[in-house]
């Protein structure tokens, strides 16, 4: 349809830079620019790299995702660009300008305080609440992937691993665990391929230490877990011990100068069996609690 606002044509995608890479594709900074005056807007262009682990049908999947969701605290889906004769095509999403949590914390860690950073935990609470409404589990929920809007908003982004829970069970079964982050994983996830609302909800508690840690390159969760793991142990084996020290009731450790109720919502999130972990709600709630309680 002429008014499509979510058809993008691809000779008016100018592109100006590579974002990042992704899951399943790379991600790059575009002007759509129907005018050809520089007056279009800036959009995130993701492109479906096909390769072993993915398929046109799981980026489908992902644009369906995306499209579908309508939270302050997800990055907007804006639309789709076809290409090549609809054999290829690729998502656009809003431009973040800030880019990842990662690098915000990196380059503006000193005017980011406990109480900003509790503002920014209680929006990513919120964003995992929503998608938990719609039955979706992240899959994926780490720093890396959530974006910085302005100073004082976060938004959850790469939906790329995201599924829907069926409607007859609690928990979803991965079949190919492909490039896993293993070091976000609750353990039935490492040991089982299951994933719940209760395995993004360890995920989360590992976003809260990297927040907490100004994601610290020499403090992120896979080197710590690799200094108590051994350097030396390599490749899959890597997960059977990481499923040990877990099950050993070994955690990562609080972060310098983190607030000790903080430390401990995240101990929470990181209870072995799922049923004792809290729900994001209740996270949620405890998160106000101690913004109300700190000065800041
Ligand atoms: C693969 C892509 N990688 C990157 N993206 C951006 C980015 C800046 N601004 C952005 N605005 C909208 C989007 Cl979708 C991405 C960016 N910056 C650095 C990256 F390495 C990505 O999607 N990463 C997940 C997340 F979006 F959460 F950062």
């Amino acid at each position: 349809a002429q008014h499509d606002q979510t058809l993008f044509e691809e000779r008016h995608l100018r592109y100006i830079s590579l974002l990042g890479k992704g899951n399943f594709g790379s991600v790059e900074l575009c002007r759509y620019d129907p005018l050809g005056d520089h007056t279009g807007e800036l959009v995130a262009v993701k492109k479906l790299q096909p390769n072993k682990q993915s398929t046109l049908e799981d980026f489908k999947k992902e644009v369906n995702t995306l499209s579908v969701f309508h939270c302050d605290y997800i990055v907007k889906y804006r639309g789709v660009c076809y290409s090549a004769g609809r054999l290829s095509m690729s998502l656009v999403m809003e431009y973040l300008p800030y880019g990842s949590l990662i690098g915000y914390l990196d380059s503006y860690r000193h005017n980011v305080n406990t109480r900003r950073m509790l503002l920014f935990a209680s929006q990513i609470c919120k964003g995992m609440e929503y998608l938990q409404s719609l039955r979706y589990v992240h899959r994926d929920l780490a720093a890396r992937n959530i974006l910085v809007a302005s100073d004082t908003l976060v938004k959850i982004a790469d939906f790329g691993l995201t599924k829907i829970i069926p409607f007859d069970k609690e928990y979803y079964r991965v079949t190919q665990p492909g490039e896993s982050p293993i070091f976000w994983y609750a353990p039935e996830s490492i040991g089982e391929s299951k994933f719940s609302h209760k395995s993004d909800v360890w995920s989360f508690g590992v976003v809260l230490h990297e927040l907490f840690s100004y994601c610290d390159m020499n403090s992120n969760p896979k080197r710590l877990y690799m200094q108590e793991i051994g350097h030396n142990v390599q490749g899959p084996s890597i997960s059977v011990h990481l499923a040990n020290i877990l099950k050993t009731d070994w955690r990562l450790p609080a972060p310098p100068n983190c607030p000790p109720k903080v430390y401990v919502m995240m101990k929470e999130c990181w209870g072995y069996d799922f049923e004792e972990r809290p729900c994001f709600s209740s996270l949620g709630n405890q998160i106000e609690t101690v913004m109300q309680d700190e000065r800041g």
